[in-house]
């Protein structure tokens, strides 16, 4: 029977409008001092308007679950999923890698999806707390399984490249939920797979 999809999974950006986004960054560069019509300059602004664009678009994404036939009952985890989203305070990127594990129920899930909807919620002006717990929600509604557990580990442009400029600093974030959170064995199992360490 399918399953109501979490609003989470919609998309809260409205269209693209690439021309009116390369006007706007052709301005930001000509008011922080840029001379936009210097030599390899002059597509700047448009490119800048479609790599945002594209850091912002979300690939539709159905969770495919099937029927947990053989009763597994450990945890399934996909360790080290490469992602990359935008902080929303300076629209910098911050990238890392996600672990995203979940003690099964009556269904299992297609591995891939775990990586899909890390991308899918990944592709909006986000902040890594929330990126975290979206990620274990969406899973949770999803499949309904016994747990989810979630973790970022993520290094901030905005943080090593400018202000306090701490290169190489990661940030690592959590999100457990069901038995995951409630019990302390399959809590401490799902961390030592992640290599993320004991509670
Ligand atoms: N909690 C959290 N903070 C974030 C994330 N991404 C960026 N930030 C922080 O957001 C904060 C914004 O602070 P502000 O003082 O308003 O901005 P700012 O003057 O540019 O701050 P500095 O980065 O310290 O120079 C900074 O401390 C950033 O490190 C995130 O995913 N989660
Ligand atoms: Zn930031």
């Amino acid at each position: 029977m399918p399953v109501a999809r979490p609003a989470e999974l919609s998309s809260p950006l409205r269209a693209v409008d690439v021309p009116a986004a390369t006007e706007a960054a052709q301005a930001f560069l000509r008011a922080l001092g840029v001379d936009t019509s210097a030599p390899g300059l002059e597509r700047t602004a448009e490119r800048m308007a479609h790599a945002y664009a594209e850091l912002f678009r979300a690939e539709p994404v159905t969770l495919t679950t099937f029927p947990n036939d053989e009763g597994y009952d450990e945890v399934v985890l996909a360790r080290g999923i490469p992602f990359r989203s935008v902080c929303e305070h300076h629209l910098l990127p911050f990238m890392g890698v996600a672990h995203v594990g979940y003690l099964p129920g009556a269904r299992i899930i297609g591995l891939s999806k775990l990586a899909r909807v890390v991308e899918h919620l990944s592709a909006r002006p986000q902040v890594q707390e929330r990126l975290t717990g979206q990620v274990a929600r969406v899973i949770d509604e999803e499949l309904q399984p016994q747990g989810v557990g979630v973790v970022l580990d993520a290094e901030h442009l905005c943080m090593s490249v400018r202000g306090v400029r701490a290169t190489g600093a990661t940030t690592r974030t959590s999100a457990m939920l069901g038995r995951m959170r409630s019990d302390a064995r399959t809590r401490a199992e799902f961390l030592a797979l992640t290599g993320a360490g004991a509670a």
